[in-house]
C-alpha cells in the first residue's frame, strides 16, 4: 500500500491527496501563459549582468530572476548542474531558489535529468520529489534511457506527491535522434516507445496527466504521435534557434499542452527586474499569438497535424 492510500478498512474513506501536478500546471498555464523560463546561471550570463561568476554571485542572479518571474510566469525551471559547479554552496543557493520560487507563486520544474538503475532512481525520487526533501520541487526532469520501467520510484513518489516528472523524449540537441530515432524490434522509434509509456501512465487524467514529455521545439516537426494526455516540455527557443511561431508545425494539436522553455534568451535581459520580465511577456505573448492563431486555422480546416506520423 503507498501513502496515497486509505487504509483497506478505513470507515473515512480515502484522505484526498495533494492535488496532482498535471491539474496545477493547466491552471497555471491557464492563467499566466504557456511559458516556462530556465534558470541557467551560466558563468557568462554572471559575468554580463556585472556580478562575479562565484557562489555569491551565484545567489544574486538567481534570486533576482526569481524576483523577476515568479510573480508572473507559470513555470521556473533551474538547471541543476550550473549550481552544482559550485559544490555544496552552489546547491544550498539551488535550495533557496526553489523556495523562493514556490513562495512567490510559481511552479519549479527541476532540471536534473536524472536516470539509473531502478533502486538508485528511489534515492534520486527521495531527493526530489518528497515533500519533505530539501530539494522538493513540483517536477523533475528525468531520462528514460535505462528503461522506462527503470522510472518507475519516480514516478510512484511523484503520484504521492502530487509532482509531476518530465520523461526526455525528442531532445533538442543535435545528437540525439541516433538514440531517439532508433528502430525498437516492434517498428516503432525508441521516442514513441517512450511517448506510448508516458500516455499509458496518463490514461484518464483530467485536465491533463502529471507525466510530461521533453520535446525539443527544435525539431521541425516531431514525427510523432504527441498525444500522450499530459504537458510537452519544449526548450530550445531562441538561444538554440526555435521561435513561438514554429510551435504548432512541431506539436499540431498537442499545442495547448505544450510549455515552451526559454532560457538564455530571456536571461540575457538582467540584471533589470523590469527588462527580464518584459522579456518573459513578450514570449509568453508570442506563444499565445502562435497556438491561438494555429487553432483558428485548424478550425477552419487548414491545421498541421505533422505530428501525428509514427
Ligand atoms: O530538459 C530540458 O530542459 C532540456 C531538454 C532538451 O532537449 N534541450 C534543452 O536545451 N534542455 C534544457 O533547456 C535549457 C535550454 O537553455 P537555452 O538554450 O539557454 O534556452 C538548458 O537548461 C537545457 O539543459
Amino acid at each position: 500500500m503507498t501513502a496515497a492510500e486509505p487504509a483497506p478498512d478505513s470507515p473515512l474513506g480515502p484522505e484526498p491527496g495533494p492535488e496532482p501536478f498535471g491539474a496545477r500546471l493547466r491552471r497555471a498555464m491557464d492563467a499566466r501563459g504557456q511559458l516556462c523560463v530556465g534558470i541557467d546561471p551560466h558563468g557568462s550570463l554572471l559575468t554580463d549582468w556585472g556580478l562575479n561568476d562565484d557562489v555569491a554571485g551565484l545567489e544574486r542572479f538567481s534570486l533576482t530572476v526569481v524576483e523577476a518571474l515568479a510573480g508572473s510566469v507559470a513555470v521556473l525551471k533551474p538547471q541543476s548542474a550550473f549550481f552544482e559547479r559550485f559544490g555544496s554552496r552552489g546547491v544550498a543557493v539551488l535550495e533557496r531558489t526553489v523556495a523562493a520560487a514556490r513562495q512567490a507563486g510559481a511552479l519549479v520544474l527541476m532540471d536534473a535529468k536524472r536516470g539509473d538503475v531502478g533502486s538508485t532512481m528511489a534515492a534520486y525520487a527521495a531527493a526530489y520529489l518528497d515533500q519533505d526533501a530539501p530539494l522538493f520541487c513540483d517536477a523533475v526532469t528525468v531520462s528514460p534511457f535505462l528503461g522506462f520501467g527503470s522510472l518507475r520510484p519516480a514516478l510512484d513518489a511523484a503520484r504521492i506527491s502530487g509532482a509531476g516528472v518530465f520523461v526526455l523524449a525528442l531532445t533538442s540537441n543535435p545528437e540525439g535522434p541516433e538514440v531517439q530515432r532508433a528502430i525498437a524490434d516492434d517498428g516503432r522509434s525508441v521516442a514513441q516507445v517512450v511517448l506510448d509509456h508516458i500516455a499509458a501512465e496518463n490514461a484518464g487524467a483530467e485536465p491533463l496527466g502529471s507525466v510530461g514529455a521533453v520535446i525539443g521545439a527544435t525539431l521541425g516537426e516531431a514525427g510523432a504521435d504527441l498525444a500522450v494526455n499530459g504537458p510537452l516540455l519544449a526548450p530550445g527557443i531562441g538561444a538554440q534557434g526555435a521561435t513561438p511561431a514554429g510551435l504548432p508545425r512541431v506539436f499540431g494539436d498537442a499545442a495547448p499542452n505544450v510549455l515552451p522553455s526559454v532560457s538564455r534568451d530571456v536571461l540575457r535581459h538582467g540584471p533589470d527586474p523590469v527588462a527580464l520580465r518584459n522579456a518573459a511577456a513578450a514570449y509568453a505573448e508570442e506563444v499565445r499569438t502562435a497556438i491561438t492563431g494555429a487553432r483558428a486555422k485548424h478550425r477552419n480546416g487548414a491545421g498541421d497535424g505533422e505530428n501525428t506520423v509514427r
